[in-house]
């Protein structure tokens, strides 16, 4: 990484030059997308799956970097928690690369999971945890990507701002619940982004609605409110709604939600959302940008 103190062109560079960001060493990725939510627990990881189920549905190359290092669940998505990270040599002695476990569908996953016990907790702090995903994104084996999904951690702390600063992160998309109190802390999310000026693709309802399953009628449960109305008040597009679907959960329960998620027609609607080139999204991203919503 070159440190701008030190860099012959200092600070007079063009900011896009992104020289600062770290890059993988063993592959090439087109697309960084960071799946985010500042409340834990509401769908993120089982949205980063569905949207890599659906990418590789398109025929896009795949990869998942599992960035919830402490609370890792994407071996679990994919039907994986027995596997192990292959280390394979590289064209320096003794310096090896990770090889990431391929699901199913061969989408490349990356996880802490993938390294240690299921149950064992990782006792290590912020810069650590920091470090280390940094190490999982630059010496994997990625070969070449069309999109990095990374599972990011809950929260606003120390490793999703490492993530946001210093990963060449293109874009991210927020996932949310149709509560106040989760659309208050996602808010704080997309302020962040703001700050770190990573453009927000958009927000993913998460357990938005559940349908009767005698008559197909949608029923809210959580609110009377819209998902787009919620989604407006944060100031962001909405890209998708997903249901609350106990089959869902019980496939999730037993390892087959990668299946689950490709056969199952009511998830092909996330992919709308990723139809739209670049340049779309981050014109989007501008306007979007300059209008201030206030929480209500
Ligand atoms: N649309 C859905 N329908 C049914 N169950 C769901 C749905 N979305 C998530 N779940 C279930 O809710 C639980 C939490 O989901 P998930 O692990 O994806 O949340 P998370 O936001 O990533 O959590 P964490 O903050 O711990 O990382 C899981 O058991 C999952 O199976």
């Amino acid at each position: 990484m070159i440190k701008c103190a030190t860099c012959a062109v200092k600070n007079k560079c063009l900011k896009d030059m992104k020289c600062d960001l770290i890059k993988p060493k063993y592959g090439k990725i087109k697309h960084v997308v960071g799946v985010i939510s500042g409340k834990g627990g509401v769908g993120k990881s089982t949205v980063t799956g569905v949207l890599a189920v659906q990418l590789r549905k398109l025929g896009y190359k795949v990869g998942v970097l599992d960035g919830d290092i402490t609370g890792p669940s994407m071996p679990r998505f994919f039907g994986l928690e027995k596997e192990r990270t292959g280390y394979a040599p590289t064209d320096v002695e003794n310096v090896f690369k990770f090889v990431p476990v391929e699901t199913g569908l061969g989408i490349k996953t990356i996880s802490m999971n993938f390294m240690i016990e299921e149950e064992e907790p990782l006792l290590w702090k912020g810069p650590v945890l920091g470090n280390v995903l940094m190490q999982l994104f630059t010496d994997t084996d990625w070969g070449e990507l069309d999109y990095l999904l990374i599972d990011m951690p809950p929260g606003t702390g120390d490793v999703a701002m490492t993530i946001m600063e210093q990963f060449p992160v293109d874009y991210l998309v927020m996932v949310s619940t149709p509560q106040n109190m989760v659309s208050m802390i996602v808010q704080k999310v997309v302020n962040m982004a703001e700050k770190l000026e990573i453009p927000v693709k958009g927000v993913i309802q998460n357990l938005s609605y559940i349908k009767c399953n005698h008559c197909g009628e949608k029923m809210n449960v959580f609110t009377r409110n819209t998902a787009e109305s919620q989604a407006e008040k944060m100031g962001l597009p909405l890209l998708a709604e997903l249901p609350i679907n106990p089959d869902f959960s019980e496939h999730l329960e037993a390892g087959q939600a990668e299946r689950f998620a490709a056969t199952n027609p009511e998830y092909d609607v996330i992919m709308e959302a990723f139809r739209n080139d670049e340049q779309e999204i981050y014109a989007r991203n501008k306007a979007v940008k300059k209008k201030t919503i206030p929480f209500l």
